[in-house]
């Protein structure tokens, strides 16, 4: 198998390959700005930074939940369940399994976007009811990673959801809408106790390699272990007709594809295309650490795929063809970075680019044109090291952010 394309680029250096350096995670970088990982025994329900979370959850819901009188608790101003336990969204699919009503889930982890709501505009086009889960999984964060401080915007989540139900019930269009929203305590997801975030913790897990061990596999070792086990958790309790995933984490869904083959459940796996803000960035939850300055930069991954996607649109299929273009990009931006101050430069790290089969995520040496390929990267925003005064540097103070993007390379031939 080909390596990937790895790059490292930093604005204040001149340009550094590092072909020979693995792709594990950058613990240097991403400690500088993290709380240190604590020890989380097995037994433990609820390790510390777990708990830090599920209070926070639970004060934005309980800060938001209207009076429920003893009815079923709703979203405000709307129709839409609040279903918290298995057993709650269970008592809520049975009917619908007898009337023969389809049910489509849309997974989330909350801080919703234009993204998100695409795919669920698209659910309720062809499902009667969607369900939409908000759950920030534990299990899929590496232990330096950065659940701690991920986005809880609980309120605002209710609000844009009940805001697309309306506009859903006005269009004639749809067959169905938000019907519920499933958002369950790590408790509920875990009933036999979480079993940590560590590689080597032990438990229930559900693993889909070797596709997961590749690319952000293996930047990020538990990330689709943890991802198929809670996929599999939500399509067991949910038992969706169609689920919908997002082009802007192609392994994912590729990972999610083949677990449904290979475990055979009857799911329909639905891609929803990329949303882009009007520059091209793919919008993602953790775009709110970027900060202005960031912001502006954090399109050099998409450009550089983009300008990939040309060579491979004017006619050529080798790799190094295909990914030089990347390549030159990435070069001439970061000398353009290079030659700002300290108080406008940018600083960033590219973790991989590739250049892949579609259906496996393996590294391809020429695209096959009935078959087109997947371009893709990972690149580390670094964090600002020269802010400017009252510079607006992101969430949580600016941490490093790691973006991820991809550009699917159509097949040409029939
Ligand atoms: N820009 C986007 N366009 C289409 N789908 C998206 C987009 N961003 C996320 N999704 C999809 O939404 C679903 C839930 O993703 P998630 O809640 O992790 O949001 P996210 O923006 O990807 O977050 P993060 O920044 O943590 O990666 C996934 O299927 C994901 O692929
Ligand atoms: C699919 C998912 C909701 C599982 O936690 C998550 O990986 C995501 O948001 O893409
Ligand atoms: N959108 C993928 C979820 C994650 O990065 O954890």
């Amino acid at each position: 198998m080909r390596p990937t394309l790895p790059l490292l680029r930093q604005a204040t250096r001149p340009a550094i390959s590092i072909l020979a350096r693995s792709r594990a995670p950058l613990p240097g970088c991403l400690c500088l700005c993290l709380p240190p990982s604590r020890p989380q025994p097995r037994t433990e329900a609820h390790p510390p930074r777990l708990q830090q979370l599920t209070i926070s959850r639970a004060m934005a819901t309980h800060c938001s939940s209207p009076q429920r009188r003893g009815g079923p608790e709703k979203l405000p101003s709307s129709s839409i369940r609040v279903l918290r336990t298995v057993d709650a969204l269970r008592r809520w699919r049975r009917p619908h399994l007898l009337d023969q009503r389809s049910v489509a889930l849309v997974p989330t982890m909350g801080a919703l976007h234009g993204g998100h709501l695409s795919l669920i505009r698209a659910a309720a086009r062809e499902n009667h009811h969607v369900v939409v889960s908000v759950y920030v999984n534990p299990a899929q964060f590496g232990v330096r990673e950065d659940l701690a401080s991920y986005p809880v915007t609980w309120d605002a989540d209710c609000a844009a959801l009940a805001a697309l139900d309306r506009e859903l019930a006005d269009d004639g269009a749809n067959l169905g809408r938000v019907s519920a929203v499933f958002a369950p305590a790590t408790a509920e997801m875990y009933p036999g106790g979480f079993p940590g975030q560590e590689v080597d913790s032990k438990g229930s897990f559900v693993t889909v390699t070797p596709v997961g061990e590749v690319l952000e596999g293996r930047s990020r070792p538990t990330f689709f272990r943890g991802v198929a086990t809670v996929c599999m958790k939500l399509f067991n309790i949910v038992q969706p007709e169609r689920v919908y995933f997002g082009q802007k984490d192609v392994q994912q869904t590729v990972v999610i594809k083949r677990l449904v083959k290979d475990f055979m459940l009857p799911i329909e796996v639905v891609v929803g295309p990329t949303a882009r803000a009007e520059d091209g960035l793919a919008l993602s939850s953790r775009n709110v650490y970027l900060g202005e300055r960031r912001r502006a930069a954090a399109t050099v991954l998409y450009r550089s795929l983009r300008a990939a996607e040309e060579r491979y649109k004017s006619g050529e299929k080798g790799r190094e063809a295909v990914l030089g273009a990347t390549q030159r990009f990435i070069d001439e931006f970061s000398a353009v970075q290079m030659a700002l101050g300290p108080e406008k430069r940018v600083q960033f790290e590219v973790d991989y680019i590739s250049l892949a089969d579609p259906d496996t995520m393996e590294e391809l040496d020429v695209v096959d044109p009935a078959k087109g390929g997947i371009l893709s990267g990972a690149v580390k925003m670094l964090p600002v090291k020269a802010p400017r005064e009252g510079e607006d540097l992101g969430h949580s103070g600016g941490p490093a952010v790691r973006l991820i993007d991809n550009i699917i390379l159509q097949p040409s031939e029939a």
